[in-house]
């Protein structure tokens, strides 16, 4: 096998109370990722699609192939040659897992073209360098969703303790990304390292809540553990209409409405397809009347995560 084609979709990472612990894919849009042995040492970046000349071209400075790096010296190949080309099919800096899934598609690769040395759950550390790469912070709640698919819990981070749990077949995500960018670097930088008694409770009280109603499939018990007292107070102030949008598409028929990430893409989750379109509509209506474009993407939550598309 001499080339490889790997799709790594987009995600919603936090889910509103779950800083850095939750994170779900979509079905679309994804980065893909073109692998191919070449004669000559080392990896170079031959071509990127889709990012307007605005991404690293060094392979250690783009998720996609840092990636590649450290799978390839943890597994002690020195004497290899890949060509690598990146089609980026979702904007920078837009809370929709972009570095993560040039990351997970890379790291993905790889591992095929290599024969599969590793898992899924053993290529989520190298998938997590990717972050660290693009942000600082190697956070997993975008790159193991990507990866593994599903809803995906981390339980603990030192020791690494990530686990994916059963959402209801009809629950459906509106992604609406307004025009602007937001970089993740400046997003945690700004979040406070204090928490009180307080608000940490009330956070619990609905981490525990939406795992518990999204197992059982309880949407009023999913809509009223939505609800972020932490991160999403501080990160707003970013998002111009934030308090509007989430209005609009909770009247919409929305559960619940968030941050995506680390912004400024919005989030809802609904009961059913309809819904979903709904609150989306409304959501991108109260942007547009700010003057603010954005773009829509409704869909279940993807099971799958990252997949081959071409040998
Ligand atoms: N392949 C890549 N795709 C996207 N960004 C990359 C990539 N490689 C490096 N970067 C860098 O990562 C930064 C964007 O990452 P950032 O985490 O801020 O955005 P994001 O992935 O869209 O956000 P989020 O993680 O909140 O969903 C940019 O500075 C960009 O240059
Ligand atoms: N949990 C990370 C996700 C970034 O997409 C953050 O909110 O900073």
């Amino acid at each position: 096998m001499n080339s490889i084609k790997a799709f790594a979709p987009a995600t919603v990472a936090n889910v509103a109370c779950g800083f850095d612990i939750f994170g779900f894919a979509i079905e679309e849009p994804g980065d893909v990722v073109e692998l191919r042995r070449r004669d000559e040492p080392g990896i170079v970046i031959t071509n990127i699609t889709g990012d307007e000349g605005r991404l690293p071209r060094n392979p250690e400075k783009n998720s996609v192939t840092g990636v590649m790096l450290h799978l390839l010296k943890h597994l002690d190949i020195k004497d290899f040659g890949y060509e690598v080309i990146l089609h980026k099919n979702m904007p920078l800096g837009s809370g929709m897992g972009s570095s993560a899934a040039s990351a997970v598609a890379g790291v993905v690769a790889m591992n095929e073209l290599l024969g599969n040395p590793l898992t899924r759950q053993e290529l989520l550390p190298f998938a997590m360098e990717g972050e660290r790469i693009a942000s600082g912070s190697a956070h997993a709640d975008n790159v193991g969703p990507s990866l593994l698919g599903g809803f995906v819990v981390i339980r603990s981070y030192h020791p690494l303790d990530i686990f994916t749990i059963p959402v209801p077949d009809d629950l459906y995500c509106t992604l609406v990304h307004p025009d602007i960018e937001i970089n993740t670097k400046d997003a945690r930088y700004i979040l406070r390292n204090e928490v009180s008694l307080k608000n940490t409770i009330a956070q619990m009280g609905n981490v525990a809540g939406l795992v518990a109603g999204l197992m059982k499939a309880d949407y009023d018990l999913i809509s009223r553990s939505m609800v972020d007292v932490i991160i999403e107070p501080v990160r707003s102030i970013l998002i111009p209409e934030f308090k509007e949008v989430k209005t609009a598409a909770i009247s919409n028929g929305a559960l619940g409405c968030s941050i995506s990430g680390s912004g400024p893409s919005m989030f809802a989750l609904s009961r059913g397809r309809d819904n979903a379109i709904a609150a989306g509509q409304a959501m991108q209506a109260r942007f547009a009347e700010a003057g603010i474009d954005s773009a829509l993407h409704i869909s279940g939550i993807n099971k799958g995560g990252a997949k081959i598309l071409e040998h």
